[in-house]
């Protein structure tokens, strides 16, 4: 269909009878008095965007088969793999790349997708793309797996970058990279994984949202307030009060999308939210979005897979995408007359979604199964189905999709609109401010200064934290604050209670005094690392996430990860401790029990900084797992329990072991007066038998103790704290990366 035929279609569609309109009939709450502000026309014309294709540690070049030859898509799909994601990590799906085999800069390898040779590593994953989307509309992007949907609503949002050969308009104002930052608040993204604290209600979730982003000089009332009509408005009311853990997939896009509502955004912009549902909720979720559009004049991006007919008939514009290329945008309706005069015309009957995506997914090993296959009478209607897409000479339906659409023409048509409405504004006196006069020749447009006026958060610092705090309390009250968790601290502080039972304070016991304190710190400091690794892998999608949209500050949210999971880390070895300490007898003075519980929680700390830091700066958990087994076993050897004397090169290791400090105060405090002798011989002044005793000064000098228990005590709380700030510095050095 010609682009300059899309208007009128969209006119003529919005008149028509389709059935499918009936999508349009829900209703939404009405929003008498709402402080809901209307959509922006987004507009942009000739986007592109080429990526780098990383090559993996194995020398395999990682790649797409999108966009790439027949041959080259028959290799890559023959060598794609099972790639399971990263335990713990959140999908990512440029994880899931087709794996392209062979030695590339050899040039021996299957040629990279949309590039010109095999020693080529670049990409082009969008080529030209233009369109555009209005307020109070619907735009649906489809287009088969990998043909650029995300990448579209990635550039569209802000979230990535494009070439810089196009342009993106804002109301017809360009926006430019320091604009699209300040966009960024104004566009709801809704990312097609659901990512949240599982042990949150769905209140909680829209309570710390709306507490985080909405004006700090909004009453917690009317927060409060607002969290309830996106319930009802999302009619989440029946999940309300239950944990996200537990609500269903559709209940989470709902959740997802009342997250991104709160802030009352112009643009909302949606990846594949209807992905897992079954077809009613996909509809009721559709009606939700085009409520949004028509009541509240939201402009509205979705991409879509395989809607059914009822929801690809609603739309109000539609943009198919094949390889990175735009190969049809106006209505739905009009993209059948499309095909059908490229000689394409869907079955009668046959959904129309399905028939493009038919048009539109090429897979080359496929197609060349059934080259072979030509001659088998078994073949069936789902062969045939697929044999379809394939026209005559050889080319692909898609192919041919792809040169009939005329791109230029189209972005051309899209340029103009835009030059056409901002002469309008130009000439309109008042509108900008007074006088017209052409607002970008002035520099700043009226629409700029409104954004760039905003400041980049909308709470302060302190709000923040302080509502981060309380968040992530709850969340690790949940996490950590199990009955398996008081289970494991009571049974291990039992068990070690009952085998260290009661030991006399005498010669034959100074050993059996260290080792407890030894397996003490060993364990929970293990447990501390460990545990503490987890966070930021685990937590990194949603930090992302969140700052992208600009809720917050990093440092605002380490700081309160820090003290919200202080309390609830210290209580399970504290617990440890009281029981095991008491039934072992290790001193019966209790300020030396409080003393040693203390240096045992500031080993905590102190490896709990460790695995903070390691976790930040090795996000992925595979890898990560791997650094933080060699780190922890590799401090607590050099911690001079096992080999008194390290290799002179390796002493430094010994000093940034938060065992060895930890170890050392402790033991320093247990043996407080001399050890009576008691025939065992172990210490040099008890040679004589079970007369005398040896001073602490030799005690500790059997045992390699050093420095004072206050030194080793302060040594490790440098640690954790030069190590906590490490990884706060980490983490800040990741977010660039991570966001994309
Ligand atoms: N950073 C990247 N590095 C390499 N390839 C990339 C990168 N980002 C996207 N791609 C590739 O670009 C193509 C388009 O990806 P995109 O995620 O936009 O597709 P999509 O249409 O959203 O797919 P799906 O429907 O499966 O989500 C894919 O082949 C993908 O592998």
């Amino acid at each position: 269909m010609p682009p300059e035929s899309i208007r009128a279609d969209v006119d003529a569609d919005a008149t028509g009878s389709d059935p499918s309109r009936r999508l349009h009939a829900g209703t939404v709450s009405g929003r008498p008095g709402s402080r809901t502000s209307g959509g922006m026309h987004l507009r942009w014309a000739r986007i592109t965007k080429t990526v780098e294709i990383r090559e993996s540690s194995a020398g395999l070049l990682r790649g797409s088969i999108a966009g790439g030859t027949e041959a080259a898509a028959a290799a890559a799909a023959a060598a794609r793999g099972p790639s399971p994601p990263s335990p713990g990590t959140t999908p990512d799906k440029k994880d899931d790349d087709v794996v392209i085999v062979g030695d590339v800069e050899g040039g021996g390898g299957v040629v990279a997708p949309g590039t010109a040779g095999p020693a080529n590593r670049t990409k082009t994953i969008l080529d030209g793309v233009s369109g555009s989307a209005r307020p109070g509309e619907v735009l649906a992007l489809m287009g088969p797996s990998g043909s650029g949907k995300t990448s579209v609503l990635d550039v569209l949002s802000g979230r990535s970058s494009h070439d810089g050969s196009g342009t993106i308009t804002l109301d017809s104002e360009v926006v430019t990279d320091r604009l699209m930052k300040k966009m960024k608040k104004r566009v709801a993204y809704v990312k097609q994984d659901d990512i949240f604290f599982g042990h949150l209600t769905v209140r909680d979730q829209l309570t710390y949202t709306a507490l985080l982003r909405l004006p700090s000089d909004w009453q917690r009332t009317r927060k409060v307030a607002e969290v309830d009509r996106t319930i009802r408005r999302l009619r989440l009311g029946k999940c309300a009060d239950t944990t996200i853990n537990m609500i269903s997939g559709g209940e989470k896009k709902r959740v997802n999308i009342g997250s991104e509502l709160l802030t009352d955004p112009a643009i909302i912009l949606l990846d594949e939210p209807t992905s897992g549902l079954d077809s009613t909720s996909a509809v009721a979720l559709m009606r939700i979005l085009y409520d949004l559009a028509r009541d509240e004049g939201k402009t509205i991006i979705t991409s879509i897979h395989q809607p059914s007919s009822a929801v690809f008939f609603a739309f109000d514009r539609l943009m198919l995408l094949a390889d990175g290329h735009v190969v049809y945008f106006g209505t739905p309706r009009g993209s059948l007359e499309h095909v059908k005069g490229l000689g394409l015309e869907c079955p009668e009957g046959y959904n129309a979604a399905d028939h493009h995506m038919d048009l539109l997914v090429v897979d080359g090993a496929i197609d060349d199964d059934y080259e072979e296959d030509d001659d088998d009478d078994d073949d069936d209607g789902g062969k045939r189905a697929l044999r379809r897409r394939t026209t005559g000479g050889g080319t692909t339906t898609k192919r041919k999709l792809i040169d009939s659409w005329d791109a230029e023409a189209f972005a051309g048509r899209i340029e103009d609109e835009d030059v056409a409405e901002r002469a309008k504004c130009d000439a309109s006196p008042g509108d900008d401010g007074g006088g017209g006069g052409g607002m970008l020749r002035r520099g700043l447009s009226r629409r700029q200064s409104v954004v760039f006026s905003e400041k980049s958060f909308n709470t302060t610092w302190w709000t923040q934290y302080t509502v981060l705090v309380h968040r992530s309390m709850k969340n690790s009250r949940s996490a950590i604050f199990t009955m398996l968790n008081f289970v494991k601290a009571g049974a291990i502080g039992f068990m070690c209670g009952l085998l260290w039972f009661q030991m006399p304070y005498t010669e034959s016991t100074v050993f059996d005094r260290s080792s407890y304190y030894f397996f003490t710190m060993t364990f929970w400091v293990f447990d501390a690392m460990f545990t503490a690794y987890m966070t930021f892998p685990l937590e990194r999608a949603i930090i992302f996430k969140e700052r992208s949209s600009g809720a917050y500050h990093l440092s605002a949210y380490f700081m309160a990860k820090t003290t919200s999971e202080a309390p609830a880390r210290l209580t399970l070895p504290s617990i440890y401790m009281l029981i095991s300490y008491w039934m072992g007898g290790l001193n019966n003075n209790f300020g030396i029990f409080l003393a040693s519980t203390l240096c045992s929680l500031l080993s905590v700390l102190a490896g709990e900084s460790i695995g903070l830091f390691l976790g930040a700066a090795v996000l992925d958990m595979e890898k990560g797992m791997v650094v933080m087994t060699v780190a922890s076993l590799g401090l607590m050897v050099v911690g001079g329990f096992f080999v008194r004397t390290l290799p002179s090169w390796m002493v430094w290791l010994g000093y940034i072991s938060p065992f060895k400090y930890s170890y050392n105060s402790s033991v320093q405090l247990v043996f407080d007066r001399p050890v009576p002798c008691d025939g065992s011989k172990l210490l040099s002044s008890c040679q004589g038998g079970a007369v005398g005793s040896a001073s602490v000064a030799e005690v500790l000098d059997f045992l390699g103790v050093q420095y004072s228990a206050g030194l080793n005590a302060a040594l490790l709380f440098v640690m954790f704290v030069v190590i906590r700030v490490m990884a706060f510095f980490a983490l800040k050095r990741k977010k660039a990366d991570e966001r994309m």
